[in-house]
């Protein structure tokens, strides 16, 4: 496939390493520096294009994608609240759309796990449940997005929460959280250097925690991740979320 990349950071140089790999050419990569060389000609020259930029530029990145009639996947983060929007653009207009907060299988198998054993916890309403997040300190958003997507996993399959509410903590801070309402799901946020992804769900009683964890040890991950939804979404049309293309539910 000729693939564009949007964004060359940490994880664009990432992928650009797997998708060569796979036998794919990457033919044009975009960073904050030739942003100008983002064109519509240029895009129609793409089978695909994989999009982790910032939060303050995929939008209007997405928004060329689908002037230019090619299909994206999109790993940035901190855009979720215009996803509604986004789907309907999509969907309206028949462009094709793949989007996910952590393209890694580990995560993807921790998000539903995580769906399961939040019913499961909705019979012990003795336990309290709170999520928290660990990223390196250039991580723009808080929470991450793979915090948000464990936090409706457990608001859906949980009587007792009805929204989530985030806490970016400092090193050497004790979290505020007197001000969390019950019904409200924590998400506490910490950065600390290099850490490239760790998020944990704790479920806490008074005789006992339970602790559900994952680890990234580096980014190849989410690198293969995203290039594997490329290869899967490029014949497609639509609007897709990487759980339609994991389908641990079959
Ligand atoms: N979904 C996942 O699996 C996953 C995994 C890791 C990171 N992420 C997300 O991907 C994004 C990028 O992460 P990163 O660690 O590579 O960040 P990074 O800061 O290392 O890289 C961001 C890149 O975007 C470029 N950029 C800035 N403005 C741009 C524009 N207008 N058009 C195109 N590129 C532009 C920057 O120059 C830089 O090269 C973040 O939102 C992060 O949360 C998602
Ligand atoms: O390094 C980042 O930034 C990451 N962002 C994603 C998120 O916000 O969940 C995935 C993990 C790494």
């Amino acid at each position: 496939m000729n693939i564009a990349l949007l964004g060359y950071g940490k994880m664009g140089k990432i992928i650009e390493k797997i998708a060569t790999d796979r036998k794919h050419e990457i033919f044009l990569k975009i960073d904050f520096y030739n942003r100008q060389d983002l064109t519509i000609e240029n895009l129609k020259k793409a089978d695909v294009v994989i999009e982790f930029s910032t939060p303050g530029s995929v939008l209007d990145n997405i928004q060329k994608c689908f002037e230019a009639g090619v299909p994206i996947v999109v790993g940035t983060t901190g855009w979720y609240e215009h996803l509604p929007e986004l789907k309907k653009k999509c969907l309206d207009s028949g462009h094709t759309m793949l989007y996910a907060s952590n393209f890694s299988v580990g995560v993807n198998i921790f998000f539903h796990v995580n769906k399961v054993l939040a019913k499961l916890m909705n019979n012990y309403p003795y336990y309290d449940v709170q999520v928290e997040e660990i990223h390196h300190m250039q991580k723009l958003d808080s929470p991450s997005g793979t915090a948000i997507t464990i936090a409706e996993g457990i608001i859906e399959n949980t009587d007792s929460k009805k929204e989530w509410v985030n806490v970016l903590t400092s090193e050497g801070d004790d979290t505020n959280d007197e001000n969390i309402k019950n019904d409200q799901l924590l998400i506490e946020s910490f950065r600390i250097d290099s850490v490239p992804g760790t998020h944990t769900v704790i479920y806490d009683s008074e005789v006992d925690s339970i602790e559900f964890k994952h680890t990234a040890h580096n980014r190849n991950g989410f690198a293969l991740g995203a290039v594997l939804a490329a290869e899967w979404v490029q014949n497609k049309k639509g609007f897709f979320s990487v759980e339609e293309m994991f389908d641990f539910g079959k």
